[in-house]
């Protein structure tokens, strides 16, 4: 997983153009990263399978298209994982075949909504961090997701998360930094923002904790922040 979580990181890393492509890769092979490995297991949530055929159809169009109610929707399935966006670098997850993994995206109507990540026990999901969202000044997005069980047989996954040393600092690098992309975020410790990320809830969106004003984007991107 490590391996394969470098690989990809090195591709973004020159898909972006940086000086370094080996950037990211290098931040989570430190000997003092702080990479973890997650083993999930959702217990079988069985009460949509006694609904008759046309609830179970409402309760699943439900279930994939409703945003609202901050993330809380049980209809029929019980919140596995709440609505969280991952902090780290990378995530790389692999699942049996129980679905209930859903992202939340905009539509093409640019509405947003819930959309189900079917089950495949051979693929590997790849999710992008709020690290990785800041080292590319917003290029690349660490998008909000949520498991919600429906399944009469238990969800399994393992997710391995890439991440930085406890004391890198995080700060967008200069090559994703334009006039007309000035920094975003102020820059940060992986501890810090750990230390955040554990005073609040988990679907808080804490990133933006970190956000620059529009104000000061001006000093931000001459490198005064
Ligand atoms: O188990 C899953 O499918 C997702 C789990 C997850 O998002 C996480 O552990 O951060
Ligand atoms: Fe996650």
């Amino acid at each position: 997983m490590k391996k394969l979580a470098c690989e990809i990181l090195d591709l973004l890393g020159e898909g972006l153009g940086l000086k370094d492509p080996r950037y990211f890769s290098k931040l989570t092979t430190n000997a003092d990263s702080d990479c973890l490995l997650r083993i999930n297991h959702y217990p079988p949530s069985c009460n949509i399978h006694k609904l008759d055929h046309d609830d179970q159809c409402n309760i699943k169009s439900l279930v994939s298209t409703k945003a609202s109610n901050g993330g809380n929707l049980m209809a029929g399935g019980r919140i596995g994982f709440g609505e969280h966006s991952d902090p780290q670098i990378l995530s790389l997850l692999r699942a049996n075949d129980v679905e209930g993994l859903q992202v939340f995206v905009p539509d093409h109507e640019g509405k947003e909504m819930w959309v189900q990540v079917p089950s495949d026990p051979s693929a590997i999901f790849v999710n992008v961090g709020d690290v990785l969202q800041a080292l590319t000044n917003g290029r690349l997005i660490s998008i909000r997701h949520r498991v919600i069980a429906t399944a009469c047989r238990p969800r399994l996954s393992t997710i391995y998360f890439a991440s930085p040393p406890l004391h890198a600092r995080i700060s967008a690098l200069p090559e994703t930094i334009t006039a007309s992309s000035p920094r975003r975020y102020r820059s940060f410790t992986w501890a810090e923002y750990k230390t955040t990320m554990y005073s609040l809830r988990l679907s808080h969106s804490r990133l933006e904790l970190f956000k620059i004003d529009d104000d000061d984007s001006d000093n931000a991107s001459e490198g005064k922040a």
